[in-house]
């Protein structure tokens, strides 16, 4: 089927890190700011029931190995965990609230999803960033508060982003139908697991932010050109 002959989209889903906010924003401001921070956390906060959870959780995947040694691990690695992306979420809250952290996206970004809200397209994020984290990013944009136009957040709860199932859990959870929505991803395996749940996809490809086109999928530079290749509302002449 030709993109012409296709049904329209009616939902895009987002990744977030290289799809919406620079690569460079997640690597020299939030994980610094998270790697610097969590050893408090977890000093401080041992006792709190959500930080008490995410370490019990360490220590079912990681048996016998101290958390923070653990938490270390999993960042150097660039690990997407879920007790990581969980603690990392709890830090990251009081950069936000305190005003040292706020989210620069990509300038191409908070006028496409204005626009396509406003048109009446869902739209939702899928992110190893956990629900909270993400929550925080778009409340706490330099173009101030876009969480809104979200009617959806996922995170790895939903499972992994390189596995097909986990797209299809997000299609149940959010009652759309595979070949309605359109995901948007910078990395490869992610689109082609969404492909093999039947969801239509498109690469976001940013060089300056050292992404590479692949071969597999459409590629785009950026959410404009997504409306374009899309026939999606065009955020320029809306
Ligand atoms: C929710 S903001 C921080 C993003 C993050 O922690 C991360 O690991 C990036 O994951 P993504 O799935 O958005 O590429
Ligand atoms: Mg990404």
């Amino acid at each position: 089927m030709t993109q012409a002959t296709r049904p329209p989209v009616r939902a895009v889903l987002l990744d977030i890190e290289g799809t919406t906010i620079p690569v460079s924003f997640v690597h020299a401001t939030l994980f610094p700011y998270a790697r610097k921070a969590l050893p408090a956390l977890l000093r401080t906060h041992a006792d709190d029931p959500a930080v008490k959870a995410q370490i019990a959780e360490i220590a079912h995947l990681a048996p016998g190995v101290p958390p923070l040694r653990q938490l270390e691990a999993w960042m150097d690695a660039d690990a997407k965990v879920a007790p990581l992306k969980a603690l990392q979420g709890m830090v990251w809250a009081q950069g936000y609230a305190e005003g040292v952290l706020k989210a620069a996206l990509y300038p191409d970004v908070v006028p496409a999803l204005r626009c396509w809200a406003a048109a009446g397209l869902s739209l939702a994020v899928y992110s190893s960033g956990s629900v909270a984290a993400q929550k925080l990013i778009y409340g706490h944009t330099t173009e101030g508060d876009l969480s809104s136009v979200f009617v959806g957040f996922y995170d790895l709860e939903m499972g992994g982003k390189r596995d097909a199932e986990s797209y299809r859990r997000i299609l149940d959870a959010a009652r759309w139908q595979a070949g309605d929505v359109l995901f948007l991803s910078d990395v490869v395996a992610e689109l082609d697991a969404a492909a093999a749940a039947g969801l239509r996809t498109c690469q976001i490809v940013h060089p300056e932010d050292g992404t590479q086109p692949g071969t597999t999928h459409p590629v785009a530079g950026s959410l404009a050109e997504v409306a374009m290749r899309f026939g999606l509302p065009h955020p320029e002449v809306a």
